[in-house]
């Protein structure tokens, strides 16, 4: 799979864990910073703008966003047509996100759950199918909803 990966300064070591693991499992990563060595505080929308890009546009298939809670991550990339971005801070969340609501952006928070934790959510999320049948459904209004308001 082809992955964007980003995050602030809250959430630039536990990014350098998923990065690693993600190029251990043979995935395609990209990664659009804050540097792993960087001590700068910077905000969260410019990364979150940068990943949610690549998603919306089609030149990634998933991204994964982290800052301190994982909220203004999603909030920012929610703002872009056809990304569904979800905080996943446990290991149901990362299931449902997938298995019920597609989601294609996974948003941690680094000040909420430790590295091994957060690279078992990946896992989880990775592997996880969307259920399809109503689920896509209610997805397909969500998208109306969208569209409706871009006009
Ligand atoms: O965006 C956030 C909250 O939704 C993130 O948790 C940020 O990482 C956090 O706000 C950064 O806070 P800081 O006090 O500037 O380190």
């Amino acid at each position: 799979m082809k992955i964007a990966i980003a995050a602030d300064h809250a959430g630039r070591e536990l990014k350098s864990y998923v990065i690693d693991f993600l190029t251990l499992t043979n995935h395609q990563v990209l990664d659009y910073g804050v540097a792993a060595d960087s001590s700068a505080s910077v905000d969260y929308p410019d990364y979150a703008d940068i990943v949610a890009s690549e998603v919306s546009t089609g030149r990634c298939d998933r991204g994964i966003l982290i800052c301190g809670t994982g909220i203004g991550m999603c909030i920012t990339a929610n703002k872009f047509p056809g990304v569904r971005a979800a905080v996943v801070n446990d290991e149901f969340t990362a299931r449902m996100s997938r298995a019920h609501n597609d989601s294609n952006i996974m948003c941690l928070g680094s000040r909420i759950v430790n590295y091994q934790r957060a690279i078992d959510f990946v896992k989880i999320w990775l592997a996880a199918e969307c259920e399809e049948g109503r689920h896509r459904s209610r997805i397909g209004k969500v998208t109306a909803i969208e569209k409706r308001l871009s006009q």
